[in-house]
């Protein structure tokens, strides 16, 4: 494999990882940062560019990335595992691959998505990710650029559905973090993954996303890591809620970003505005804007209207 020049957008806990992991390769590896750094400098002769920037700053990134002369082969990555809402109701919430492909038309879009909790990847623990794209060429770039002895890389033509799976499972595990901060047990755990997972594939293919895509590393596969890690910043925002601590001193104290907190915001809203059913997210949601108590949002879950289990 060619040695490239890669740059990654975001110094934060995943940017840096990330960056490990492309040096590791032995490519020439940028890491910027809104704190230092000029785009143009960077940018002008890439061939990959990661962007692992928090939810809240895409759009600001993405813009400030158009202004740049930017090479024509040049493939964009999002490792960004968030929605942004829309203000019509008519219009779904905004994946971080929608934005970047507006602003970058002629440039491939790829989404890299897994179970990669980073401080295990940090310490050199085998991960397995996903990366999509409508380019499946840009994807095979991006596999052969990223994968190594820790760290394999698949690929999958459902870009909608890995990019909304790693989305997705963020505020499940709100709801799980929850669950084991009551010390609620295994089978209500194993419940509320089963059944979030379900609400996930409601949602996913909805959307537009195939069901099988859920399956996954990038659905169940992220699901499972984030619901079973303390390390997850979203089990942690569940589990300090379930201590009684409230939601400002929670993120507060927290080291880094959990993007279920407004992942759920924009879930929510779009579920009701269109009819999806989402009990476990609905609990969470309440849960998050201090309406109801953890032990309610489960007594509110257990005796919901009897339902088969598949429909
Ligand atoms: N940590 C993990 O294990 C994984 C995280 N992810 C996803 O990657 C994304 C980043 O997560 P993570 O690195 O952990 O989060 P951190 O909180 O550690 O870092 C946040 C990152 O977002 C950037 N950022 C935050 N606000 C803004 C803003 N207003 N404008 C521009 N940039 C901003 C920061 O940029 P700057 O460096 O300039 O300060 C920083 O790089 C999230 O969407 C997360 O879900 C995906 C897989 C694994
Ligand atoms: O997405 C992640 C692991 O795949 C990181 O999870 P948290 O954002 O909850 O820490």
């Amino acid at each position: 494999m060619s040695q490239r020049t890669i740059v990654i957008l975001g110094a934060g806990a995943w940017g840096t990882t990330l960056a490990g992991l492309a040096a590791a390769k032995g490519h020439s590896v940028h890491l910027w940062s809104r704190q230092q750094g000029d785009l143009q400098t960077v940018l002008g002769d890439a061939d990959l560019v990661i962007s692992a920037v928090s939810m809240k700053g895409v759009s600001a990134v993405v813009e400030q990335v158009g202004q740049v002369a930017i090479a024509s082969h040049t493939v964009f990555v999002t490792a960004t595992k968030g929605l942004a809402a829309t203000s019509s109701a008519d219009t779904m919430p905004l994946l971080p691959s929608q934005i970047w492909q507006a602003a970058l038309p002629s440039h491939p879009i790829v989404v890299l998505s897994g179970p990669n909790l980073s401080q295990e990847i940090q310490q050199g623990l085998p991960a397995a990710s996903v990366v999509a794209s409508h380019d499946r060429a840009a994807a095979a770039t991006v596999q052969a650029a990223l994968s190594s002895n820790a760290f394999r890389v698949y690929t999958n033509p459902d870009m909608l559905g890995v990019e909304l799976g790693g989305t997705l499972k963020n505020v499940i595990a709100i709801a799980v973090g929850a669950c084991d901060g009551l010390q609620l047990g295994t089978n209500a755990k194993a419940a509320l993954v089963t059944r979030g997972l379900a609400e996930i594939i409601r949602v996913g293919t909805y959307w537009g996303a195939k069901p099988e895509t859920f399956y996954g590393l990038s659905g169940l596969g992220d699901l499972l890591a984030t619901c079973n890690s303390a390390l997850s910043r979203n089990y942690q925002v569940g589990y300090q809620l379930a201590q009684g601590k409230t939601l400002t001193d929670v993120i507060a104290q927290l080291q880094g970003t959990a993007e279920g907190v407004n992942t759920t915001q924009v879930l929510i809203k779009l579920a009701n505005e269109q009819a999806i059913a989402v009990p476990i997210s609905h609990q969470v949601d309440r849960l998050l804007k201090g309406d109801i108590t953890p032990q309610a949002a489960v007594e509110a879950l257990m005796l919901r209207d009897y339902k088969p289990e598949i429909h």
